[in-house]
């Protein structure tokens, strides 16, 4: 993973007014600017249709940084980077309109396109850059997920992009893989000695990856109810965590060491389909309820809601993995809209002692737990039983459960931990594609969702109501439940919004 490719580069951002690009690309280029992890000679070339000049471009990229990162920018940072700005209007569908844009590019450096548009023009903006004449061995795409919809429409895609660059050229963003704590994952289990050897079917019991959100779909029902929870977060990020934690050791941390590896874990999911669906899967919609003392709508009564929507805006799915490290460990993924707080979690139960010598105090020596915590309150914590001190006469031993808690923000107090745009965004500069999905993976994790998917379309049933701020359906409790297990629950959360 090391790299020194610190150079200069031309940063190309279609989609410079949208969503993504003034939510989360652009205060991220402000922390790397803040950070001096850009090049002193790169530029920021930001692309959109709306007609602009560069000053009323400058002026809302300023605003929007202030408004979402919520700091008063740091003028000389804010200098350096309004420097580097610059503003060009194309209309990405239209070949010839790009011409536009290669007087502003330097044809001897990096270029890196963004692509945070729509899908569906990503074949478009590969043909303009092709008609002005500038693709070379030099430019590298970053691709914004959902990558399609279902596995055929990913191929369409990812066809539609390899036709005007190799995959070594070409950056598919999941954000989770830009996060500190799903990229702790692989420093968790290869540089400590104590998990990697306790790391399969022997020692583990079980393992939970939640990713519970308390927003709703924020005015985004056009996008989410073609998509559903399903496409938005399961066939990405949670499989992307899921084959973090099941991966084989990679020889190295070189970016195709580390994704053949993941893609083998996604090659042996065990196929959910019509025939196993019903025991393996849950899926439910929020109907109104109330989220940190707020009342909020239910699923169908969001803006622009269609009533007849059966789109799944909670899943919970029991995955297995056949191979010879993780044989009858179930994987439980559970993620949801309007739940109580939001809060990411890996958690590993171990498993219980083969005997239990301490049967006088405990019946039931509860198994350890290695508790992941992605976001918020960052960290990892490990549940162990301990011996109260003290004398008494009865001649047993008193024991407790305690944790050793070990918290980033507490950790690493003085380290600001930086937003997974920030991360990814750095590494694309570098031209390190470890922690950016390969055409494989995505259309591999595709298939074992298209599956599923399918299954549920053709029982015809639609999803079970859940109430907003509440854990889920009542038939995701029972996935745990009829194999004796329960879901994992933090205390002390605060529900939190995006
Ligand atoms: N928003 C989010 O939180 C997330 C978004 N994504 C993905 O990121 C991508 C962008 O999403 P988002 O920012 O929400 O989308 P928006 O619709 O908000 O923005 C799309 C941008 O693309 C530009 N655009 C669209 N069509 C054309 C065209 N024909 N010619 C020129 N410009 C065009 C728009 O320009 P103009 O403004 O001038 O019309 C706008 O700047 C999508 O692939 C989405 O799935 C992924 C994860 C999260
Ligand atoms: O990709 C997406 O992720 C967000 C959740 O991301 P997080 O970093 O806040 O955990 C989700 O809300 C959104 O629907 C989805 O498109």
């Amino acid at each position: 993973m090391l790299n020194t490719n610190f150079e200069p580069c031309d940063f190309v951002l279609f989609g410079t007014l949208g969503d993504l690009a003034r939510r989360k690309l652009l205060p991220s280029l402000y922390q790397l600017e803040k950070a001096n992890l850009i090049h002193e000679g790169s530029q920021i070339i930001g692309v959109a249709r709306t007609e602009l000049s560069k000053d009323e471009y400058i002026k809302q990229v300023k605003d929007n940084i202030e408004k979402f990162t919520g700091e008063t920018l740091c003028p000389d940072t804010w200098t350096r980077l309004e420097n580097k700005l610059e503003y060009v209007k194309v209309d990405m569908v239209n070949p010839d309109s790009y011409q536009a844009f290669t007087s502003h590019v330097d044809p001897d450096r990096v270029m890196v396109c963004y692509f945070a548009t729509p899908p569906s023009i990503f074949g478009d903006i590969c043909r303009g850059l092709k008609a002005a004449d500038i693709i070379d061995d030099t430019v590298r795409v970053v691709l914004e997920k959902p990558i399609g919809h279902d596995l055929a429409s990913s191929k369409i895609i990812n066809e539609q992009v390899a036709e005007y660059f190799n995959e070594k050229q070409i950056y598919r963003i999941d954000h989770y893989l830009g996060k500190e704590t799903v990229l702790n994952l692989i420093a968790l289990r290869f540089a400590n000695s104590i998990f990697a050897t306790n790391w399969d079917h022997n020692s583990i019991d079980h393992v939970q990856i939640s990713v519970a959100e308390s927003v709703g779909i924020e005015g985004r029902w056009g996008y989410f109810d073609d998509a559903g929870q399903m496409r938005d977060m399961v066939q990405n990020h949670l499989l992307q965590v899921l084959s973090l934690i099941a991966m084989e050791p990679p020889a190295t941390l070189d970016a195709d060491d580390i994704r053949d590896e993941k893609l083998k874990v996604l090659k042996a999911l065990r196929p959910i389909d019509q025939s196993n669906f019903s025991t393996n899967t849950v899926r439910g919609q929020y109907i109104g309820g109330f989220v940190a003392g707020q009342e909020v709508p239910g699923y169908l009564e969001e803006p622009d809601a269609n009533q007849a929507s059966r789109t799944e805006t909670f899943v919970a799915i029991k995955a297995e993995i056949d191979n010879w490290r993780w044989a009858g460990v179930p994987f439980y993924l559970r993620t949801g809209k309007r739940m109580p707080a939001k809060t990411s979690e890996v958690v590993i139960y171990f498993k219980r002692q083969p005997h239990n010598l301490f049967k006088d105090s405990f019946a039931n020596l509860p198994p350890n737990k290695l508790v992941i915590r992605l976001q918020p309150d960052e960290g990892v914590e490990v549940t162990v039983m301990n011996k109260v001190p003290g004398l008494n006469t009865s001649g047993s031993m008193d024991l407790q459960k305690s944790q050793l808690n070990l918290s980033f923000s507490e950790a690493f107090s003085d380290e600001r931990i930086a937003d997974a745009y920030e991360k990814l965004l750095l590494e694309v500069m570098l031209g390190n594609q470890a922690l950016f999905v390969r055409r494989d993976e995505v259309e591999q994790a595709w298939n074992w969702v298209d599956s599923i998917m399918a299954a549920w379309q053709s029982s015809n049933e639609p999803p079970e109501p859940y109430q907003a701020g509440t854990w889920g359906p009542v038939d995701s409790i029972g996935l745990l439940a009829k194999e004796g297990r329960s879901w994992f629950q933090q205390k002390n959360l605060k529900p939190k919004g995006k």
